[in-house]
């Protein structure tokens, strides 16, 4: 058998832009995108991905250059999944609710060459460009003007996304990847503990990752998929290649809350949606809620689900998954694979399961939680911290321009996460915390997750957040930063919050400090900022501030 090598007929490069033209033939006169009055079938999708990508090669990009775009989930930015990596050329999705400084900083790193702007981010754009220094080559601008808005600004542009479709070619030869390890993506990371940092992903680990999550989360054919979730994040968890492979309908909305949600349920007939868990609280709490008519299958995942946001969204008819994964995996890596002899536990008990991140995805190779000295795997009684490292065909190539950054996540043949978990006996692991927001109390690891999730699990809490407060005896204790819920009618006072904690976790775990906020500060993507917060715990003892905070 050592004859038998690859060849041309076995050896194609894999990439998920492969699933497009098949979802053309197979679902050509199923809708592919919605987006208010506008409805595209998959084989105008597909006409209208080789048309852009046609323009965007005869605009002189190509293999290894940068494109970028700054949209919302509008049908340009679903389009441009496929447009961009069909000319040869690499996306870069840039999150809109970045400030100017930020944007400027991500498209000088990332050399852009082409930018795809939202109308609504035009000034964002302009102000950005208007910050990089004068000897620096500008991206050429394309305007992405919504059908819906008559108005739309046209000066600083020399093209549009629709003459760029139009003027395109339907029989354009697309530019297929050389090797299954051509870049597809820049992505940077949410920049929830530092900088963003730029993520390349090639064509063969975003095909794995694409068809991995679809058999994670049992994605049947022609879904109907709510974007919720933002698409410049992280690709959409690699659904925005997905959906072509099953040929689902992408519903796709500017702008949400949980009434638009529920609302759009209703008129589409909504079957998956994903969203950070920040989604599912927003949608449990809401007054707009009601028992959904039909079940609809909701994935989450990008921080921490405290078990009691899983169980109120799951008594709406919420069918809730959780995975786990970071930008530097595409997608998701770990998800709470669900035993049916646990549909027998009492609700509270599913919740509790649920909320572990679980197993590795059957792509993956390995998955570990392991001590960071000696690298050996910690003992699995769900009590041992360790970091946890990832090993498998979809983990980036690497940080853009930064080899010591990826030289420092990749090594000994794995990459580490810089989150810190336990390993449960039954071989799922659960996230206690990231490194840099474990608190060290007394020299006692304390989680910053547990303490949330008993929070959260309070009656009139919204949201809630904790994080180290310098202290001059125990080095570092539990501040917690807590919202309401809206209807709260009597606020708690802190020894209250502090006595619910205490009844629930080890003495050591209860906040010393409450502070109640009107919001918590978020990313884009819905992870709260500890950073900021804990600032603010620093500063609340340098102000020597009193009435928000007590001690026990
Ligand atoms: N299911 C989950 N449960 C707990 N935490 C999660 C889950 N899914 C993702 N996360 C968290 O999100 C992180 C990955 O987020 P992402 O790649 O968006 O950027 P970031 O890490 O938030 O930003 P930066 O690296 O710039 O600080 C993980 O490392 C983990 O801490």
């Amino acid at each position: 058998m050592d004859q038998l090598k690859p060849s041309a007929a076995n050896s194609s490069p894999l990439t998920p832009l492969n699933f497009l033209e098949r979802a053309a033939t197979v679902y050509g006169e199923c809708p592919s995108v919605v987006y208010n009055d506008t409805t595209y079938t998959w084989s105008d999708t597909h006409r209208r991905c080789l048309q852009l990508a046609s323009s965007i090669s005869r605009l002189g990009l190509g293999r290894g250059h940068v494109v970028s775009v700054l949209a919302p989930n509008v049908p340009a930015m679903y389009e441009l999944h496929f447009a961009v990596p069909m000319a040869g050329a690499v996306l870069n999705t840039i999150n809109t609710r970045l400030d100017a400084r930020t944007v400027s900083v991500l498209l000088r790193h990332s050399e852009s060459r082409l930018l795809f702007v939202d109308f609504q981010s035009t000034p964002l754009v302009l102000q950005a460009i208007s910050l990089f220094p004068p000897e620096s080559p500008r991206p050429t601008l394309v305007l992405i003007a919504d059908p819906d808005e008559s108005a739309s600004p046209a000066a600083h542009f020399p093209h549009t996304y629709s003459g760029l479709v139009e003027s395109g070619d339907a029989n354009f030869n697309w530019v297929r990847p050389e090797s299954d390890w051509d870049p597809i993506v820049l992505n940077y990371t949410s920049g929830t503990t530092a900088a963003p940092k730029g993520v390349v992903h090639c064509h063969r680990g975003m095909f794995i990752c694409a068809l991995d999550s679809l058999l994670a989360w049992s994605v049947p054919e022609q879904p109907v998929k709510l974007w919720t979730l933002p698409m410049f994040h992280a690709n959409g968890w690699s659904y925005t290649w997905g959906m072509a492979a099953v040929g689902g309908t992408n519903i796709c909305l500017r702008k949400f809350d949980a009434s638009v949600i529920f609302e759009t349920i209703r008129a589409h007939g909504v079957t998956h949606m994903c969203g950070a868990p920040v989604v599912l609280n927003m949608l449990s709490n809401s007054p707009d809620g009601g028992r959904l008519r039909d079940p609809v299958h909701i994935l989450t995942a990008g921080a921490p689900p405290p078990a009691s946001v899983l169980l109120r969204a799951e008594s709406l008819g919420f069918v809730v998954s959780h995975g786990y994964g970071l930008t530097e995996t595409g997608g998701f890596v770990v998800t709470c694979a669900w035993k049916p002899k646990w549909n027998r536990l009492p609700a509270t008990e599913r919740a509790r399961l649920k909320a572990r991140q679980g197993v590795r995805t059957v792509s993956m190779t390995e998955v570990d939680v392991v001590e960071p000295e000696s690298g050996a795997s910690v003992r699995r009684d769900g009590l041992s911290l360790g970091e946890i490292v990832l090993r498998g065909g979809w983990i980036m190539l690497g940080y853009f321009k930064d080899p010591e950054a990826t030289t420092k996540c990749m090594r000994n043949g794995w990459f580490y996460t810089g989150d810190v978990g336990v390993m449960h006996p039954d071989g799922y692991l659960e996230i206690k915390d990231r490194s840099k927001d474990v608190i060290i109390s007394g020299g006692e690891n304390l989680s910053s997750v547990e303490v949330e999730s008993v929070l959260y699990s309070h009656p009139s809490v919204n949201e809630a957040a904790v994080v180290a407060r310098p202290d001059e005896f125990w080095g570092e204790t539990a501040c917690a930063f807590v919202t309401l819920k809206a209807e709260t009618k009597q606020v708690p006072t802190e020894k209250e919050i502090k006595e619910f904690c205490r009844g629930r976790l080890p003495h050591y775990m209860v906040p010393k400090t409450v502070v109640w906020k009107a919001e918590l500060p978020k990313t884009s993507t819905g992870k709260i900022q500890k950073f900021v917060l804990r600032e603010m715990a620093k500063a609340l003892d340098l102000s020597g501030t009193t009435t928000t905070r007590s001690r026990i």
